[in-house]
């Protein structure tokens, strides 16, 4: 196979595996549900973790780590397919956005936080460590355990991270993809009318800043990650 040919294969693979939604899989089979219509909506494993059970978690979130985000980044890689490091970035963003906007879930799907994880980890574990070390610091030594704002300011220093280590400007430009991608799904994550009329104190402004810092259209994380279809009725 060419180089040209083995390039495209990776990268549409990537957006292949990437949509294999493993969450809505597991919702649907253990617990007849469909996980996109249950708390934050998210097809992820925290979002399972409330309505299926923790005990998925595991699997879920070993899946889309290590198969949807670091198997394409490590096949392009040197150790493999050996394709570069323009190739690798476009892969595990392509990985990110199948996760997203699944070809297999008419284009919803979840964050891509795991597969981000994943991707970052086939780059180098001591980028992994940078980047989750702000979110890691604000969950287990501070009051602000809001997952969410912490994963968004680690993404946003992804790119600074990465030319500050010496990992060159692909994993830089990846960096920057994963940004985008994590503020464009967090901002689309729901009809926006519905929400503006289901929550009467929103404004529009307030609206995109909860999707955006918070991932979630609400201040109480408890109540968002509890919706249940039958409440939204
Ligand atoms: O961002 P996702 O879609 O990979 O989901 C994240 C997991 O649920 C872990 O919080």
């Amino acid at each position: 196979m060419s180089d040209a040919v083995s390039t495209i294969a990776v990268i549409a693979g990537a957006y292949l595996i990437g949509s294999v939604p493993s969450a809505y899989v597991i919702g649907r089979l253990v617990a007849g549900i469909d996980i996109r219509k249950y708390g934050s909506g998210n097809v992820g494993a925290s979002n399972v973790s409330v309505h299926v059970g923790k005990k998925w978690v595991a699997p879920i979130a070993l899946f889309d780590v290590f198969v949807k985000g670091l198997l394409p980044v490590y096949i392009g890689g040197e150790a493999v397919l050996d394709l570069g490091a323009a190739t690798q970035t476009i892969a595990g963003l392509a990985a990110m956005c199948g996760h997203n906007w699944s070809i297999f879930l008419l284009f919803s799907g979840g964050r891509g936080i795991s597969v981000g994880l994943g991707s970052i980890v086939g780059f180098g574990v001591p980028l992994f460590i940078l980047w989750a070390a702000i979110p890691g610091i604000l969950f287990s030594l501070t009051p602000w355990r809001d997952s969410a704002v912490g994963w968004l300011i680690a993404t946003l220093l992804l790119p600074i991270w990465a030319l500050w280590a010496g990992y060159g400007l692909w994993v830089a430009i990846y960096g920057i993809g994963f940004a985008l991608i994590t503020i464009i799904r967090r901002t689309t994550s729901g009809g926006f009318k519905e929400s503006l009329l289901s929550y009467g104190e929103l404004t529009p402004a307030r609206l995109i800043w909860n999707r955006m810092v918070f991932d979630r259209d609400i201040a109480s994380r408890d109540l968002w990650v509890h919706n249940r279809p039958s409440e939204n009725t």
